[in-house]
């Protein structure tokens, strides 16, 4: 047996660095507490609370190295490592919910460090990946993964108006400042979206440019409310 979550509905928020995830995932567990569901939300990479979330906020402030040095293989454990110090807290919150609502959780790992690799070496690495969280560490599976597809420019912009975080003083840390790094995250998330069919992408970007937080919020409810398989109220 491999997962041991009771009854806990799990969606995770997915998508590059400054595409929202932090604030629609709140939204979402906003929504969802107002409509009378009893929600757990949890956000990675813990910084300030495990070990390896520390040693992961250590990487992306260049302690270990430039990008291109450290290979992903490596790197996928430190955040392996983060969630297995938390996994106790994650089952708890899988015991006592109707819905845990995770801002990254294991496919962040996946779209990050294959999109380091060659595209011949990603499929190892995803099942590498997948087989040390899921399987040895016996973490549970997400039921629907929701991708927050953003053009890389934007979610740029996006990062810009973040506030200060605790892990790094700078304005954009090791993984964001590279452009180029970051379309490939891009490419690989959306990659796994076609290839998965509990993932959702829902389009941060239309025809009229950068989409209000409010229509992006009523798509990311709308999937959660499908996966958890009953009407929710919306209360406005
Ligand atoms: N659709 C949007 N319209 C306007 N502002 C937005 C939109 N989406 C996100 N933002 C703003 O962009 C900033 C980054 O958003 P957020 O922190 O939710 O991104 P994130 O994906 O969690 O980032 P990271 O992965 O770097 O932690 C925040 O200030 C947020 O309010
Ligand atoms: C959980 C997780 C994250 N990452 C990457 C994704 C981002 O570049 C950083 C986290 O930054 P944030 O601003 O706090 O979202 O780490 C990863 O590679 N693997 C993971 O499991």
């Amino acid at each position: 047996m491999t997962d041991e979550r009771d009854t806990a509905v799990i969606v995770a928020v997915e998508g590059i660095d400054g595409s929202g995830k932090g604030t629609q995932a709140k939204r979402l567990a906003e929504a969802m507490t107002a409509g009378g569901v009893n929600v757990e939300l949890m956000s990675f990479p813990r910084y300030g609370e495990t070990f390896f979330g520390r040693r992961v906020g250590d990487f992306l402030n260049g302690r270990f190295g430039e990008l291109s040095e450290l290979d992903p293989f490596l790197v996928s454990l430190l955040y392996s490592g983060d969630r297995y110090e938390s996994r106790e807290v994650i089952l708890e919150k899988c015991r006592s919910a109707e819905l845990v609502i995770f801002d990254r959780y294991v496919p962040s790992n996946i779209a990050h460090q294959t999109a380091k690799v060659a595209l011949e070496n990603r499929q190892e690495l995803r099942e590498w990946i997948e087989h040390i969280e899921y399987e040895i560490f016996r973490l549970p599976r997400p039921d629907r993964v929701i991708l927050l597809d953003t053009p890389v420019d934007v979610s740029q912009e996006l990062i810009d108006r973040k506030e200060k975080r605790t892990y790094t003083d700078q304005a954009k840390d090791l993984q964001e400042s590279n452009v180029a790094y970051m379309q490939k995250v891009r490419d690989a998330y959306k990659s796994l979206a076609d290839q998965n069919d509990c993932w959702s992408l829902i389009n941060v970007v239309d025809d009229g440019g950068l989409r209000s937080l409010g229509a992006i919020a009523a798509d990311v409810f709308s999937i959660a409310q499908s996966v958890l398989g009953r009407p929710v109220q919306q209360v406005t």
